[in-house]
C-alpha cells in the first residue's frame, strides 16, 4: 500500500538537469543554478541535476527521466567539438560537461524525448548535432556585441536588451505566436553555423540565430540563447516555454507508463 502523503508532488515528469563544474575555495564540485532548477519545477517539473557522468551512462540515466534540461553555464562549449583552437584561453571551458552532453543530446532527439536548452545549452546541442559556434560574436564584422556587462547590476544584466523575431512555422510561433519578443543577453559564442535539420526559430536583428528546433526529433525540442528562467514567474512568454517543455515531459511519462503509482513507497 503506498505510503503517499498528499502534501508530497505524484508523478511529477523527472527532469535531468546536467551540472556544471565549479571550484569553490580549493576543491572541485558539481552544481546546478538555483534560477534553473526553480525553472523546472514552474514548468511542472521535478529537477534532477546530474554530476559529469560518461557516455556509457547515458542510457542508464534517460532511463530515470521524462525529459532534458540544458542550462546556461559561464562555461564555453570547447572549440575543439567544431575544429577549432580556443580562441580566448582566458574564458573558462567545461569539458566534463562536454564530454556526456554531447552524447546526450544526440541520444535524447533519437528517442524523441522532450529537450529544453537555454544559452550554453543552445551551444552545446548545435555543436552535438554538427553545427559550429562563433567563439567571439562581438569579433564578427555586422554582429552586435551579446554579452552582458559584468560591472552591472544582475537585474540589468539579466534584463531586456533587444528583440529576437519569431520565425513562422516553428515551436516558438506555436507557444508564444508571431512577432518580436524582448528577451536579455548574456553570451560572447554564438551559433555560426546552424546544424544540419534545425529550424530556426527565432533570430536577433543583426541576425544572429538565438532559438532553434529539431524537428526530425518526434518529441518536443527547443533551445534558445537567452535566459528565460531569469525571473521567469514574472514572465508570461517564459512561464509559456516553461509549461510547453512541461506538458512535453508529462505526456512522455505517461507515454512511457511512468506515471503509475509506485507501490514501492518508502516505509515512513
Ligand atoms: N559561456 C557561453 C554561454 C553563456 C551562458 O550560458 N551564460 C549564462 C551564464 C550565467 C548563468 O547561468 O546565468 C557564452 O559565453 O556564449
Amino acid at each position: 500500500m503506498s505510503t503517499h502523503h498528499p502534501s508530497t508532488p505524484r508523478n511529477l515528469p523527472v527532469v535531468l538537469v546536467p551540472a556544471c563544474s565549479k571550484m569553490l575555495g580549493h576543491h572541485p564540485f558539481q552544481a546546478a543554478g538555483q534560477k534553473y532548477l526553480d525553472a523546472v519545477r514552474l514548468g511542472g517539473c521535478l529537477p534532477l541535476v546530474v554530476p559529469a557522468a560518461q557516455p556509457d551512462d547515458v542510457n542508464a540515466l534517460l532511463s530515470l527521466a521524462d525529459g532534458v534540461f540544458l542550462t546556461g553555464s559561464v562555461s564555453n562549449t570547447h572549440p575543439r567539438h567544431f575544429g577549432e583552437d580556443v580562441h580566448d584561453t582566458s574564458l573558462p571551458l567545461d569539458e566534463a560537461r562536454d564530454a556526456w552532453t554531447l552524447p546526450l543530446v544526440r541520444e535524447v532527439l533519437r528517442r524523441g524525448m522532450p529537450l529544453f536548452g537555454i544559452c550554453r545549452g543552445l551551444q552545446e546541442t548545435n555543436v552535438a548535432l554538427g553545427g559550429t559556434l562563433y567563439q567571439a560574436v562581438q569579433e564578427q564584422p555586422g554582429l552586435m556585441d551579446h554579452r552582458s556587462r559584468d560591472e552591472d547590476p544582475v537585474d540589468v544584466q539579466y534584463g531586456p536588451v533587444h528583440p529576437v523575431h519569431v520565425q513562422r512555422g516553428g515551436v516558438l510561433e506555436r507557444v508564444l505566436g508571431l512577432g518580436d519578443l524582448q528577451v536579455n543577453s548574456l553570451h560572447g559564442q554564438g551559433i555560426r553555423r546552424l546544424a544540419d535539420g534545425l529550424r530556426a526559430e527565432a533570430l536577433a536583428p543583426d541576425g544572429l540565430v538565438e532559438a532553434f528546433s529539431v524537428p526530425q526529433s518526434s518529441g518536443f525540442s527547443l533551445c534558445v540563447q537567452w535566459h528565460p528562467e531569469w525571473r521567469a514567474d514574472e514572465n508570461p512568454a517564459s512561464r509559456k516555454l516553461l509549461t510547453a517543455f512541461g506538458r512535453a515531459c508529462q505526456a512522455w511519462r505517461a507515454a512511457h507508463h511512468r506515471n503509475e503509482d509506485d507501490d514501492l513507497a518508502p516505509e515512513t
